[in-house]
C-alpha cells in the first residue's frame, strides 16, 4: 500500500480509523483513549529513557525512569536537563548553560524556579534545536497545561538527529527527510491552530525506529500503525468466520478509497507549489518552515540596510533642507530689515519732500504774487508811457534841413527849437518867414539825433499801437539820407529804418519769456503813382498789385 512507503503524510491507521468511524463500524472491546495515552506514555518514556542515557542518571536525577506528564514537565523546566542533553548531541549548541540553585523536585509546580535560569537555558536550547532544523515547542509548554507531547516531539527528533550522526552522518540530514509526516486533512486540523507555528508540530512524526506512527496531538490523535492489527482484532473480534470475508473486502474497499480521496487532497494542496511533483511529499513542513525562517531573517536584514541608508539619506536631506532654511531665514531677516530701513528712508524722504513742496509752493505764490505786482505795474508803466506819447502828439512833424552846397545860397536865415526862419525870395517878396514843426533839425544834426525823437514810437509799436514814419520833401531834400543813410553805410550812418527795426527786434528778444512776437516786411515805392514792391525779387511781382502779399500783426510802413 502506499502508506508503506513513508512518503505520505497520513498512516494506514488513520485511513482506517476514519473508514470505521464513517461507516459506523465500531470495535468493541478496545478503549482508544487508554490506548492513545498508552502511546503518548510510550513516547514519553523513551524520551526520558534516552536522556538519562545521554546525560546518565545523576544528573537526570530530577527525570524519574518513567515519569508523569507532570513529573517530565517540572524536570524540564529548568532547561538545565534539555541544554545538557542537546550539548552531548552537538557540543556546544548551548554556549553558556545558566546552573541554578533551585530543586524544581522540592518545589511544587517548580514555582520557586529562578525565571531568569528558566528564561535563559530553555530559550537558549529552542534556538539550538531551531539551528539544527528540528522541531521546536513553546517555553510555555513546560508551564503547567502546556502541550508537553510538542517537547517529547522535540526530544525525540533530536533522538533521531543524535541517531543519524551516529551512524556517521552520511550526506546532510534533514529533519523529516526519514520521517513520515502527518496528513493535513480534516481530522488533523487543530482547532484555535497558528497555521504557521502549530503546523510544525502538526507534521512532526518520530524516526521509523522509534515511532513508527505520527504526531500525537492532545486534541486529535492519530491512530499509530503498530496499532493497526490492534484495530483489526478489536473489528473481527466478534465477528462469524464466514462475515469477515465480506466485511474485509468491504472496509478495504472503503479504505482504498479513503486513500485515495486523501491522496487528491494532499496533491491538491501541495500543486500550488513551483515544484509541486511527488518529490515534494518528502519534504516535511518544518523544513520548509525554517527556509521560510532563513529568508525572512534575509529579507529582515535587507530591509534593516535599506532602511538604514534610507534614514541616513533622509537624515542628509533633512539637514540639507535645514541649512537651506537657515539661510532662507537669514536672507528673510536681512529682507525685513532692509525693508525697514528703506521705510523710514522713504518716510523720511517723503517728509522731506511734502516740506520742499510746501516751500515751493510758497515760493510759487510770492513768485505768482510778484509776477502779477510785476505785470501790474509793467501795464500801468505801458499805459503811462502810451499816454506820454499821445501827450506828444498823435502826428508829429519834424523838419531837417539838408546841409548846403557850397555854390548855393542857403535861404534858411535862423532855426530854433522847434521854428525855422526862411528868407523868402525877391519873386515872392523880400521879407522872412517862419514855420512850426515839432523840432526842426539842423544841417549838422546827425542820424542818431533825428531817430531819438522817434524811438519812443517804436516801443509803442510791441505795445499794439499802430505807428508811421514817412518822409516827406522835394527831389534831392535828403529823405532816403534821412529813412535809410548814405550809400556807403555805417553804424553811425545807417538811418531810421534800420535803427527802427533795431530797436524792434532788441525789445522783442528783451520780452521773448512774457511776449512772442512775429514780425514781416514791406518794402514799397509809390512813384508817380505806380506802386512796387522793392525787395520783391521776381520781376512779374514788382508792380502793385502784388501776387502775395505779407501779412503782419505789427507793422511798420516805412516810405519816401
Ligand atoms: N543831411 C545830409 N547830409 C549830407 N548830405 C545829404 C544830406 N541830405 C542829403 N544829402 C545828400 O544830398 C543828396 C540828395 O539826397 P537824397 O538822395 O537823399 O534826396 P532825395 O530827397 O531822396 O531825392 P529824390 O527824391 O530824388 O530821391 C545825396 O547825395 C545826399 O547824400
Amino acid at each position: 500500500m502506499m502508506a508503506a512507503d513513508g512518503a505520505l503524510p497520513f498512516s494506514v491507521a488513520s485511513v482506517m480509523e476514519t473508514v470505521l468511524q464513517q461507516h459506523d463500524i465500531q470495535p468493541r472491546h478496545l478503549d482508544l483513549d487508554s490506548r492513545r495515552a498508552e502511546e503518548i506514555a510510550t513516547r514519553r518514556y523513551e524520551a526520558t529513557a534516552w536522556m538519562r542515557t545521554m546525560i546518565g542518571v545523576v544528573e537526570a536525577r530530577d527525570l524519574p525512569a518513567q515519569p508523569s506528564e507532570e513529573e517530565f514537565r517540572v524536570a524540564l523546566k529548568s532547561g538545565l536537563i534539555l541544554c545538557h542533553v542537546i550539548n552531548k548531541v552537538d557540543p556546544g549548541s548551548v554556549p553558556k548553560v545558566v546552573e541554578g540553585p533551585c530543586d524544581p523536585s522540592s518545589v511544587p509546580d517548580g514555582a520557586a524556579l529562578c525565571i531568569y535560569q528558566c528564561f535563559e537555558n530553555v530559550r537558549n536550547f529552542l534556538v539550538a534545536v531551531e539551528q539544527m532544523g528540528l522541531p521546536t515547542f513553546e517555553a510555555s509548554d513546560l508551564e503547567q497545561g502546556g502541550k508537553s507531547f510538542r517537547v517529547v516531539n522535540c526530544i525525540l527528533a533530536l533522538k533521531s538527529y543524535h541517531d543519524w550522526k551516529q551512524t556517521g552522518g552520511n550526506g546532510t540530514w534533514k529533519f523529516g527527510g526519514n520521517l513520515k509526516p502527518i496528513a493535513s486533512g480534516k481530522n488533523f486540523v487543530r482547532k484555535n491552530s497558528d497555521p504557521f507555528k502549530n503546523s510544525l508540530s502538526r507534521f512532526i512524526s518520530m524516526n521509523e525506529a522509534s515511532m513508527n506512527g505520527q504526531l500525537l496531538e492532545t486534541e486529535n490523535v492519530e491512530m499509530p500503525d503498530s496499532s493497526l492489527n490492534m484495530l483489526l482484532r478489536a473489528v473481527l473480534f466478534d465477528k462469524k468466520p464466514d462475515e469477515i470475508p465480506m466485511l474485509v473486502e468491504s472496509v478495504l474497499g472503503k479504505v482504498m478509497e479513503e486513500f485515495e480521496n486523501r491522496i487528491a487532497n494532499q496533491f491538491e494542496s501541495t500543486k500550488e507549489t513551483p515544484t509541486g511533483d511527488s518529490t515534494l511529499l518528502k519534504h516535511t513542513t518544518d523544513e520548509i518552515k525554517v527556509n521560510d525562517k532563513k529568508c525572512a531573517l534575509v529579507k529582515k536584514d535587507e530591509n534593516l540596510h535599506k532602511n538604514s541608508i534610507s534614514n541616513e539619506e533622509k537624515g542628509r536631506k533633512h539637514r540639507k533642507y535645514q541649512i537651506l532654511l537657515d539661510i532662507q531665514e537669514r536672507d528673510i531677516k536681512a529682507l525685513k530689515q532692509t525693508l525697514l530701513t528703506t521705510k523710514a528712508g522713504m518716510q523720511f524722504m517723503q517728509a522731506k519732500f511734502h516740506e520742499e513742496i510746501q516751500n515751493l509752493g510758497l515760493h510759487v505764490h510770492g513768485l505768482a504774487t510778484a509776477a502779477s505786482g510785476y505785470h501790474r505795474v509793467l501795464e500801468e508803466n505801458r499805459k503811462l508811457y502810451n499816454q506820454v506819447q499821445d501827450l506828444k502828439g498823435n502826428i508829429r512833424v519834424y523838419c531837417r534841413v539838408r546841409p548846403g552846397r557850397s555854390d548855393f545860397q542857403s535861404v534858411v536865415d535862423n532855426i530854433e527849437e522847434g521854428t525855422i526862419s526862411i528868407n523868402s525870395p525877391v519873386k515872392y517878396g523880400k521879407g522872412c518867414r517862419s514855420f512850426n514843426f515839432n523840432k526842426v533839425f539842423g544841417p549838422s544834426a546827425t542820424q542818431a539825433e533825428v531817430f531819438a525823437d522817434t524811438r519812443p514810437l517804436i516801443r509803442s509799436v510791441l505795445d499794439g499801437y499802430n505807428v508811421c514814419i514817412f518822409a516827406y520833401g522835394q527831389t534831392g531834400s535828403g529823405k532816403t539820407h534821412t529813412m535809410t543813410g548814405p550809400k556807403d553805410l555805417t553804424e553811425n550812418s545807417q538811418g531810421v529804418n534800420y535803427r527802427a527795426l533795431g530797436d524792434l527786434f532788441f525789445l522783442a528778444e528783451q520780452r521773448k519769456d512774457t511776449f512772442q512776437y512775429v514780425v514781416s516786411v514791406q518794402m514799397i515805392e509809390i512813384y508817380n503813382e505806380q506802386v512796387r514792391d522793392l525787395l520783391a525779387t521776381d520781376g512779374l511781382n514788382k508792380r502793385y498789385p502784388f501776387l502775395l502779399l505779407h501779412i503782419a500783426t505789427l507793422t511798420s510802413k516805412f516810405e519816401h
